[in-house]
This record gives structure tokens, sequence and C-alpha cells, in this order.
């Protein structure tokens, strides 16, 4: 297939990256918060409603939202657009995520979905690919969730035409967090996570890591920010998942399997919580410009 020299927007905006049908069942959903490190520790005892289908609570995490499209799919037929040039798969990095949820993640489902490339944008350092994906339940056709997803392609910007970022910039009280989440990631966090569906080897293969520019490979954006929801869900929204209605963050620096990350959240008003999340092991912001909106009538105590 002839490709351009660089970027071209125009046979970009539009393009189909996949559209098809495809069915989950609870055990993606516990492998799903497994990999987001759902655990069993006398420390985490409520995250059996994640991990135990018999649980009498069982529930699926907000951020499984994230891995319900066919992330490989769309992933590999990015480079098959008519508008993208060649470019280096190892150099592309998730940007920034934003979830919308119409309904309680089902535990067992069969879903239609179409992803499509929304924009591209030129940041001179790199194209900002920014993707969109609703998902709709096969059954009645009733909406699920929706998935924007900004995928920032190092070393092909230049090509001229918009510049604009998708998300405002947080600006955060200037008071101590209302609530502060702690994990330890462990050196297997990728290795388990990428059995939910993105199996770019940037994660796991040191070549390929290296190929990115990378020393070590790096912790998937969607599992760091499945750790913060995770957090979210736990501490700010007494554990009801059903309460997150939609999630919007950047990816601001890199984290490695190992590191300790850190979310502070700040509940802004009656159904918004700001938080940010800092690699303890960098000192540096791994998650900034994180929204959550919540619904907190869908529980009572706080
Ligand atoms: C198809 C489905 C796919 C599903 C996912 C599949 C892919 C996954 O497997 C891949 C991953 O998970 S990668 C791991 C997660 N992501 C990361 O770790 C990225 C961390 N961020 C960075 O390294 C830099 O911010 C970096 C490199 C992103 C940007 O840094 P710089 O080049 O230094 O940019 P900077 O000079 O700071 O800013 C230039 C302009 O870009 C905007 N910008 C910065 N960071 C951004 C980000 N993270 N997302 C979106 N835009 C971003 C800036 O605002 C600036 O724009 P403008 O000039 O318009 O203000």
């Amino acid at each position: 297939m002839h490709k351009p020299s660089q970027v071209i927007p125009s046979l970009c905006e539009g393009y189909v990256l996949s559209k098809g049908t495809k069915s989950y069942s609870f055990k993606d959903t516990i492998l799903y918060a497994l990999g987001v490190g759902a655990s069993q520790d006398s420390t985490d005892p409520e995250d059996l409603k994640y991990t135990y289908e018999n649980s009498e609570d069982f529930s699926v995490l907000p951020g499984y939202a994230t891995v319900i499209p066919d992330l490989f799919t769309n992933f590999m037929s990015l480079e098959d657009c008519p508008g993208m040039p060649e470019f280096n798969v190892m150099r592309l990095l998730h940007g920034e995520q934003k979830i919308t949820i119409h309904k309680p993640l089902p535990a067992n489902a069969t879903v239609e979905q179409t992803a499509f490339i929304k924009s591209v944008s030129d940041k001179k350092s790199g194209a900002l690919v920014v993707l969109e994906i609703a998902t709709y339940d096969a059954e009645d056709h009733s909406p699920i969730c929706n998935n924007q997803t900004s995928l920032f392609i190092r070393g092909i910007g230049g090509f001229g035409g918009t510049k604009s970022s998708n998300q405002e910039n947080i600006k955060f009280p200037n008071r101590p967090a209302d609530f502060t989440y702690t994990k330890l990631t462990t050196s297997d966090q990728a290795l388990i996570y990428r059995l939910s569906g993105d199996y770019n080897p940037l994660h796991v293969d040191p070549n390929m890591a290296a190929m990115g520019g990378f020393t070590r490979p790096i912790l998937h954006g969607l599992c760091f920010y499945g750790i913060a929801i995770h957090g979210i869900v736990k501490l700010a929204c007494n554990n009801k998942p059903e309460a997150v209605k939609e999630i919007s963050a950047r990816f601001s620096s890199t984290v490695t399997p190992g590191d300790t990350i850190s979310t502070e959240m700040w509940k802004m008003n009656s159904n918004t919580i700001y938080f940010k999340t800092t690699n303890m092991n960098s000192s540096k912001v791994c998650i900034s410009n994180g929204v959550a909106i919540i619904n907190y009538q869908s529980f009572s105590k706080m």
C-alpha cells in the first residue's frame, strides 16, 4: 500500500479501525480486575466483589470499559489508515483517555462496537490521534459505554493543521487531598494486564521497548489508569462501581512495572472529583488532569 510521507488528517478523520460484535464473560472481568491490582489480602477484603463470581454483589470495575474495545485490532489497524505515514509503533504512547459509562457494566455480554479516528492534530513532537469507540448491548442496542482514546505518536509531527488538545488543564485545590490511594505495582503487572487485550510488546519485550527509546518495558497506560479508578471506587465511591459515570485523564509520564503509584483525589462538588497520580519512584505525575464524574445518589453513605 502506498503510504504518504506525512500525516494527512483529512484521510485519517472518519477512518474506521474496527466494527463488529464480541462477547465477554465474568472470567474476562475478573482477569481485568487482577490486572489492575485487585487482591484478596487482608487490606483489600472488598475486592472479592470484583474477583469472585459467587460473591453476593459481584460487580465489574468501571475501568473494564477501556478493554471492551478490541484494543490490539484497533492499534494494528492504525498502520493501515491511508492518511498515516510509516511510523515506528513502539514510539506510539497512550496520551489521554476518557470513558463515559451509560449503565453498570454487565459481567457477561455480547456487544456491538465501532472504532474510528475522530481527529488528528499536530503537536510538533508528534501527532495526536483521537479515537472514538461506542459500545452497545447487542441484545437491546442500548448504549453501554464510550471510549475516547488519544494516541501520541512521537516523531511524526510537523504536518501542519490544528494543534489543539482535547482536554482542559485542571487546577488542583491548594489543600490536602480528601483521599489517597497508594499502590505498589508488581514486576509482573504488565504480563497479567496484557491478557485483557492490549498485547503491545512495548510493555513486555525489552528489545521492542528499546526501539521505543525505553531502557525497560513500560506499564500500559490503561493499567495504571485502571489502578487509579479502582482507588477512586474504593475510597471516594464507597466501593460502589455503579456510581462512576465518566473519567478523563492524561498520561503525562511513564510507569515501570514495580513502581509505586499514589493517586490523590479531591471532592470538588456534589458530583465531581479531581485526581492525579504520582509515580513515587520517578517523583513525576504520571496521570494529570484527572476528572471523575460520580453519581452520589447511587449510594447513601459517604
Ligand atoms: C487503538 C487502541 C489503543 C489502545 C492503547 C494501545 C497503546 C498502549 O499499549 C500504549 C501505552 O499504554 S503507552 C503507556 C502510557 N502512556 C505513557 O506512558 C505516556 C506518558 N507521557 C509522555 O511520555 C509524554 O507526555 C508525551 C511523550 C506523550 C508527550 O511529551 P512531549 O513530547 O514532551 O510533549 P510536550 O512538549 O509536553 O507537549 C507538546 C504538546 O503535546 C501535548 N501533550 C503533552 N502530553 C500529552 C499527552 N499525554 N496527551 C495528549 N497531549 C499531550 C501538550 O499539551 C502540547 O500541546 P500544545 O502545544 O497544543 O499545548
